[in-house]
């Protein structure tokens, strides 16, 4: 679905070569600095200037689309998003559904079905600048999955997320994780970073996983080793397997 082929980006992240499938969930890991958020931007075509190599979506070149046509192909969450002051909650969601036409029935029955996950009732009517960080988080990762809900929009094929489970407690991210791969199932492409190791493992058809700007490994969760994490992340760890799921837990 979004292909990259040599892609640069200054000299943050690169050359790197891969394919973000359809109806999959990639998820990207590697220490802070190593490019996963220069990755993303590229990916979502936010930073044609500085990118170098072709990316394509579905086969046409990212620099083709118009500001309009990639906000109906694709959403992405930035890591560090700049929430506008003075908006409710309500009105966050609508701009998530601008691209879309605007706040349809369709569009109120999308949000009815993010709302029991990600907790959204009780923050519809409240002013952005007054809810917590995580309540915050909540309600941009649900106006960036409107924006390619495949219920409401037949365009949607990338779905792009910079940390989304930062600052959500444990019932969240795991709820986060179930809506990134329902979206997975329903054909998109979804890739997201996160610093949980394990969470990776479990929950990803496909890890890459970034060591200074270069893709250090990719590939199933099998590729996560002892070994990889002590070279990429500097940590030893020690495997424990519960229930047939291997846990990594950081060594002292
Ligand atoms: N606008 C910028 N100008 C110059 N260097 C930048 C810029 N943005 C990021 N960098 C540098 O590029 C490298 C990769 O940064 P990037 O934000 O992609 O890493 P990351 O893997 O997302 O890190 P983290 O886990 O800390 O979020 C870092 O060394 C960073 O300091």
């Amino acid at each position: 679905m979004l292909a990259l082929n040599g892609f640069v980006q200054a000299e943050r992240v690169g050359p790197v070569s891969g394919e973000f499938a359809a109806g999959s969930l990639t998820l990207l890991i590697g220490p802070n600095g190593s490019g996963k958020s220069s990755l993303l931007t590229g990916a979502a075509g936010l930073s044609r200037s500085e990118g170098k190599g072709e990316v394509r979506l579905a086969g046409k070149a990212l620099s083709g689309f118009s500001l309009h046509e990639l906000a109906r192909h694709r959403a992405m969450l930035a890591q560090q998003a700049v929430l506008p002051h003075g908006l409710r909650g309500y009105e966050l969601l609508a701009l998530g559904a601008e691209p879309l036409g605007g706040v349809s029935e369709a569009v109120c029955e999308s949000i009815a079905r993010l709302a029991g996950p990600l907790g959204l009732e009780k923050l519809y009517q409240r002013q952005l600048n007054t809810l917590s960080g995580g309540e915050q988080q909540r309600l941009l990762i649900a106006s960036t999955l409107l924006q390619v809900d495949p219920a409401i929009n037949s365009d949607a094929q990338l779905l792009l997320l910079d940390e989304p489970l930062a600052g959500l407690d444990w019932q969240h991210q795991l709820a986060c994780l179930r809506l990134l791969r329902g979206y997975a199932e329903q054909g998109l492409a979804v890739v997201a970073s996160i610093h949980d190791i394990n969470m990776a493992c479990q929950y990803a058809d496909s890890i890459w996983c970034l060591h200074r700007g270069q893709l250090a490994a990719c590939g199933g969760p099998e590729v996560i080793s002892p070994e990889l994490i002590a070279e990429v992340f500097e940590v030893r760890v020690k495997v424990m397997e519960q229930d047939g799921q291997r846990i990594m837990l950081p060594q002292e």
